[in-house]
């Protein structure tokens, strides 16, 4: 069976930088389980690649249809911005392995939806003003830079990833993402492991 490799971490700490390096590796070949959000784009997002980039109108849709394995909503100082996982048929386990990335709460979820034995943590770490210095610098690259959803997210993460979470949700393996391609190669070698053992 295919397993779910969810990849999580608070903001700034690399997550998608790292999930772009994942999908591009040739030895990999993962397949991809991308979230819905009703964030509005970030300049440099695309549609589908970061997220599927939806209305609130696609949410209640996939909603009714019962088709939601996790959301969550955050009252953000731009307006409530949700964010969810949603069955769209795109993945199938028996015949392949996927990528995600997601919240603590999310992994949970999909952990109940799809099983224990389906889902496998890559939890993401950075030393906190380093990791606030990343946001900044990537905040200063947009047109309109967001600094006090960044503060807001920040704080928040704080909470959301708590050494009590961590522990909750059975997180125990960390990757420091301190150079990046050192960070890279533990992931990909950790992850060949587990494809193997699976
Ligand atoms: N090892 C690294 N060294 C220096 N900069 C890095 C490193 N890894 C990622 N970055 C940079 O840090 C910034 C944040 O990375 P990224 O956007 O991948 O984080 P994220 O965890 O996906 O954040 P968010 O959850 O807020 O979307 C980006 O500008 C990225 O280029």
């Amino acid at each position: 069976m295919g397993k779910i490799f969810y990849i999580m971490g608070k903001s700034s700490s690399g997550k998608d930088t790292i999930y772009r390096k994942l999908q591009e590796s040739e030895n990999l070949k993962l397949g991809r389980l991308v979230l819905y959000t009703t964030r509005p784009i970030r300049d440099g997002e695309k549609e589908g690649q970061e997220y599927h980039f939806v209305d609130e109108a696609k949410y209640f849709e996939f909603d009714k249809a019962e088709k939601v394995i996790e959301a969550r909503t955050y009252q953000t100082v731009y307006g409530p911005w949700t964010y969810f996982t949603a069955d769209d048929g795109s993945v199938d386990l028996s015949k392949t392995s996927y990528l995600a990335i997601g919240t603590l709460e999310s992994y949970q979820n999909l952990k109940a939806y799809y099983g224990v034995a389906s889902l496998c943590p890559i939890y993401v770490e950075v030393e906190d003003g380093e990791r606030l210095k990343r946001a900044i610098a990537r905040e200063e690259t947009q047109k309109e830079p967001h600094y006090e959803e960044l503060c807001r997210r920040f704080l928040a993460d704080a909470e959301d990833f708590s050494e009590e979470k961590l522990e909750q949700a059975g997180i125990e393996k960390r990757f420091f993402n301190k150079s990046l391609e050192t960070c890279l190669s533990e992931i990909t070698a950790y992850i060949k492991k587990r494809l193997i053992e699976s």
